[in-house]
This record gives structure tokens, sequence and C-alpha cells, in this order.
């Protein structure tokens, strides 16, 4: 029931639409699209006739409560008028169905009723209505009501519109603060938000996790004999080979902080986390990276610390660094150019006692 049409002169000025003033130029309702419940033919007709006279695009009709949803969730309107008396389900029942069904969205409902008691008024509004009309309506002030409802509703639009943008804006916000400029990796604030979340996720899932801090061995003795822009050459290398070496999704590097990098690398227990220091040891020594200030090689190296667990209740991201940055700590002090992992170390005493 869908389609209006054209009521015959002499439904004008019968009970839905008092005689009066019908159209103002210029004045009317523009690109909105309206559902009509009403049961009685001759009054929805004339609404529909008035609507598309005053410039609503579309004009759905519905004579009873279920039509009335079904419509409403087939074309969602912008805006509903909606009779109180129905057969069967009541135009208060209507608004609540529309209302669950909207979803956070919003429709203008404005009941159109020949109930015109205070309480019929409060129940409508109660129910979910935004305006209350009594039969019968004189045109002028139907479409005035429509057009304040149309404002409210393009109002709603620019604001719902505005907060799409400035939550796309925050996204990028918050990826460029996350972003180190030099490297284009992570930095150190990214590290903590995604360590967070994976943390969780690992004790959720029960996985081993696995976290290396890295650091450039003599870097300082880098920056004093080649210069500091070859320094920032050599920082940008390294932060391509080390997102070269993470190829699994959810691997990650980043630039911890001045010449330290961190990877995390989720679902990876001890013995994954050394083959992939290894791997990681070996892609360097083949880009040799020329270092003539290094006293372990001619070429720059990479010390790292290394942590591996299944996180428990008390494991956190500062507890994780923390034991990562120590095992970095004793790789340098072991002579560089090497990694180290407690856990490992432990495996490895285990395995002698028991051999
Ligand atoms: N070029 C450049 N150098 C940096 C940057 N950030 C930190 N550095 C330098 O990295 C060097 C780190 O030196 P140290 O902390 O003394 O460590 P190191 O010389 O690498 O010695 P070990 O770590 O003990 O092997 C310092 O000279 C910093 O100035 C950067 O963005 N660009």
């Amino acid at each position: 029931m869908n389609t209006p049409t054209i009521p015959p002169p002499a439904i004008l000025g019968s009970k839905g639409l008092a005689p009066g003033t019908i159209h103002i130029a210029g004045q009317g309702i523009s690109n909105i699209r309206v559902l009509v419940v009403d049961d009685q033919n001759s009054v929805r007709q004339l609404i529909a006739y008035e609507l598309k006279r005053s410039g609503a695009t579309e004009v759905y009709q519905a004579n009873d409560a279920d039509s009335a949803l079904e419509l409403f969730q087939k074309h969602r309107p912008d805006l509903v008028l909606l009779d109180i008396r129905l057969p069967g389900k009541d135009g208060y029942w209507v608004a609540r169905r529309l209302r669950e069904s909207e979803n956070g969205d919003w429709t203008p409902i404005i009941f159109l009723s020949g109930l015109d008691s205070d309480l019929d008024v409060w129940q409508g509004i109660e129910s979910g209505g935004d305006d209350y009309l009594v039969k019968p309506v004189k045109p002028i002030v139907l479409m005035a009501k429509l057009r304040a409802m149309q404002r409210l509703l393009d109002m709603r639009r620019r604001l719902v519109s505005m907060s799409a943008e400035l939550r796309q804006a925050n996204q990028r916000l918050n990826h460029m603060v996350e972003i180190d400029p030099l490297t284009g990796l992570v930095n150190r604030r990214g590290l903590e938000r995604i360590l967070h979340s994976e943390i969780d996720a690992a004790r959720r899932e029960q996985q081993p996790m696995t976290l290396m801090l890295c650091d450039l061995d003599f870097f300082k003795t880098y920056n004093d004999s080649l210069g500091h822009l070859k320094g920032d050459d050599c920082l940008r290398e390294v932060g391509r080979l080390l997102q070269d070496v993470c190829v699994r999704p959810r691997d990650v590097a980043f630039r911890y902080g001045g010449e330290e990098f961190a990877l995390l690398l989720p679902s990876t227990p001890r013995s994954g986390a050394m083959t992939f220091a290894r791997a990681l040891g070996n892609v360097l020594r083949k880009r040799t990276i020329p270092h003539p200030a290094s006293s372990v090689s001619e070429f720059l190296t990479i010390s790292g610390g290394i942590t591996t667990c299944i996180p428990d209740s008390n494991t956190d991201q500062e507890s994780l660094i923390m034991r990562a940055d120590q095992a970095l700590y004793t790789a340098k002090a072991q002579g560089r150019d090497r990694f180290f992992s407690f856990e490992m170390q432990m495996d490895t005493i285990e395995q002698l006692r028991t051999r």
C-alpha cells in the first residue's frame, strides 16, 4: 500500500485534515520520505496527497500496525505520521516497536489522532512519539510541524556525519602519534597499547608470547665516526629490515626509542623466539652495513634481550619490558652481537641436569 493516490476533491476537508490554507509556495518540505499510518483510507490518502503536493519525495501508506512495521523496515522513511486507533495493535504499540528497531538511529514520529485527552498526548510521547497533533488538523499546521521535524532531522544528520568525520580524524591522529617519523615503525606508545592487548589475548588463549628488545651495538661511535645523518640512514635501514623479518600478520616491529627496537611475536614459544633471533642476526649480517668504529665486528651488529611467557594474572607490560631489558643488558655484558633470554638459559640448565 505504498503508492499515494490523489484523492478526489470531495475528500478535502474530511475528518483527517481540516479545511484551511493548504500550500505556501516555496515553504513546503523537501527531500523527505514519509510513512503515513491510518486505518481510514480517505484520511490516509488525503494526507498523502498533501504531503506529495508539499514536496515529499515518497509517501508510504499503511492501514494497520503490522504493515506499518513492514513498510518501516523496508523503506526506512525519514518521518512517520501515526494514528493511534488502528485495527488490532494500536499506534502506541507501533511507536514502541519502531523505536526498538532503530538501533541508535532516530526517525521523527508525529501522532495524528482523533483522541485529544491530556493522557493520550502523554501516552503518545511516552511510547516514543516526538509530537502529537489532534485531528482534524489544518494542513498548514501539519506542514509546519513536518518542517520543524525536518529541521531537527537535518541537524541530526549533520551531527552524525560530523561525529563520523571526527572519529576518522581521531583514528588518523592516533595512528600518527603512534608512528615514529624516522623509521615509519610503530613507536613506544604504540608498543604499550599493542603489548597490552596481546598480553590479554595470550592469557585468554593460554598461548606463549615473545617480546624482544634489540639495541644496535656501539651506535654512539657509529654516529661519531660517520655522522648523525648516516646514523639516521642506518636506523631507517634497520627499521626496514626488522619490518621484513616480521612476516606473520601479528608480528610487529617497533622503534622503542633512540637506537633501540622491539619485536612483539604473539603465539611464539622459546624455541620459535630463538629461531627468529638467529634469522634476524643472519639477515643483518648479510646486509653488511659497515661500522668502522665497532669493536665486535667491521659491520653493524645488534644485541637482543628476549622474554617468552604464557601470561598469568601477574603479567603486565612493565614486567615483560623489564625482563626483556634485563636480558638485553646481559647480552651486552656478555660481549654484544648476541641474543639472550633468561627463560632459555633455564631450559639449557634443565637440559644439562637431565643428561
Ligand atoms: N643518528 C641518530 N642517532 C641516535 C638517534 N637516537 C639515538 N641515537 C644515538 O644512539 C647512541 C646510543 O649510544 P649509547 O646508548 O651510548 O649506546 P651504544 O653506543 O650503542 O653502545 P651499546 O649500546 O652499549 O653497544 C647515542 O649516541 C644517541 O645519540 C637517532 O634518531 N639518530
